[in-house]
């Protein structure tokens, strides 16, 4: 049988590694695929290293445009990131009946219902596992793992240059840009590092596994967005004397409202496993209603993680080349003409506890202040902490509080802030128990 021939469009971190798994495992790749499979071509801008990244027997272009309608070439590998190029480029070859492997979780969440409905229309499969979680195969257990359950809730640790920093931060004292530099060079970090920190790459990631677990379109632009880039070291500290970790989370639920999409940095309780997720790998919590939770763990950047999943992929599509297209598995876990509109809720509307951090004089009634302003919107303290008792300086008050809608906390900090004795902005970091 004639090789199935891969095109591959950038040989940066992710290329790289894919050639070198391509070739590294060719023998048993090809074994589980039925079919051998060659890299037949490869594009980049930087045609040296994609020498050095491809070998001598692997047709080189610097034109992207030029792997995605070679007619040799059945399946494009889409490896160099953002939305523009990546866009045309992926639309030019499922106009041309390739099938598209892709790593690009922005391109997927901001325009995946475009690209799916076009691959839909052509018969040819879009496949993405590494968009998600690097080489955990999430997508695959999403998609079809757990498809007899309703599923209720998904929290995952989904950037793993961000867990990577929090994890340095609190056990090296490591400074921030210290760390993000080191992800940088490890080859963890987006090409623009602010979608790192700025909890964007999360956000593309979440949108992504919410449309697979509740069929739903992707919704990128209604997904609330808070990054790690303004957390203060005292708050992981005190997080901790509290028995919680500070993660950046990325969580969907599903509630009689809507659909909760969020990323930001929140407490977890330290004995759950989750919280104990360091360094550059992630893990993902998935709450279905038959199977219980269900958590999946392992690398979620890298060379070599990444392009465990995107050769998966490979593998995938070369298996399913022959089927039909309506019998191969939806790309949304759905049946396209079964997607539902559900309401992707305001951040204001979500349901959460808060740990919130208060400086204020340290001088009779300002606790009472504070308590009896939560008290009036309805919000009960589950603990409460004075630190930082420093005659030159305001004492600071750190409140656990129970679940409540973040309206009513956005209002009582508001309160809270226009006390004279209060100091500044109160700190405020959502907390999730994780406990299913
Ligand atoms: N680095 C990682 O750990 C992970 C990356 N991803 C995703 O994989 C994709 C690739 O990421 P990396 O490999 O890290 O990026 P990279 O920056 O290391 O590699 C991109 C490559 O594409 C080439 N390139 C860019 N634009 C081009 C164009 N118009 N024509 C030809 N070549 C072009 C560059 O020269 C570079 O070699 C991105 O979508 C990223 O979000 C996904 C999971 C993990
Ligand atoms: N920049 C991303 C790479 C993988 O998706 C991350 O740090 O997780
Ligand atoms: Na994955």
């Amino acid at each position: 049988m004639k090789p199935i021939h891969v095109g591959l469009i950038g040989a940066g971190t992710v290329g790289g590694g894919t050639a070198t798994v391509l070739k590294r495992n060719a023998a048993e790749i090809s074994r589980r695929a039925g079919r051998e499979i060659r890299l037949f071509m490869a594009a980049d801008r930087d045609l040296v290293r994609a020498r050095e990244v491809c070998g001598d027997d692997v047709l080189l272009v610097d034109d992207a445009f030029a792997v995605a309608t070679h007619p040799e070439v059945d399946i494009v590998v889409e490896l160099i990131g953002g939305d523009t190029v990546a866009k045309e480029v992926v639309l030019k070859a499922i106009e041309h009946g390739k099938h598209v492997v892709t790593a690009n979780k922005k391109l997927l969440a901001i325009h995946g219902n475009e690209i799916f409905a076009k691959a839909q229309e052509k018969g040819v499969t879009v496949a993405f596992e590494a968009a998600v979680a690097g080489g955990i195969p999430i997508i695959k257990a999403l998609r079809e793992g757990l498809s007899a359950n309703h599923i209720e809730w998904i929290a995952g640790i989904i950037n793993g240059t961000s867990n990577f920093i929090l994890t340095e931060m609190r056990e090296q004292g490591s400074d921030f840009a210290d760390v993000l530099k080191e992800a940088q060079r490890l080859g963890y970090a987006e090409a623009d590092p602010t979608f790192d920190v700025e909890g964007h790459d999360a956000g593309h990631k979440l949108t992504i596994m919410a449309a697979l677990a509740f069929g739903i379109p992707m919704q990128f632009d209604k997904c609330y967005l808070e990054g790690i880039s303004r957390l203060d070291g005292r708050d992981i500290k005190y997080a901790e004397e509290l028995g919680y970790r500070v993660k950046l989370l990325g969580l969907t639920r599903r509630t009689d409202k809507g659909v909760e999409l969020r990323v930001h940095p929140t407490l977890i309780p330290e004995g759950r496993l989750i919280a104990n997720v360091n360094g550059v790998m992630n893990a993902v919590l998935v709450k279905g209603d038959a199977v219980g939770p269900t958590l999946y763990y392992g690398a979620g950047a890298g060379a070599l993680p990444t392009a465990s999943a995107v050769v998966a992929d490979i593998v995938d599509v070369t298996r399913l080349a022959t089927a039909d297209p309506e019998h191969r598995v939806p790309h949304l876990a759905f049946q396209p003409d079964q997607l539902q509109d559900l309401t992707i809720l305001p951040i204001a509307e979500v349901v959460s506890s808060y740990y919130l951090r208060i400086e204020a004089a340290d001088r009779t009634g300002v606790l009472a202040d504070i308590t009896r302003l939560l008290a009036e919107q309805g919000i009960s303290i589950e603990a409460v902490i004075q630190k930082g008792v420093n005659p030159a300086a305001p004492a600071e008050v750190v409140l656990l509080t129970h679940r409540v809608e973040e309206k009513k906390v956005d209002a009582a900090i508001a309160a809270i802030e226009a006390l004279e004795s209060v100091a500044g902005k109160v700190v405020r970091i959502r907390m999730e128990e994780l406990n299913g």
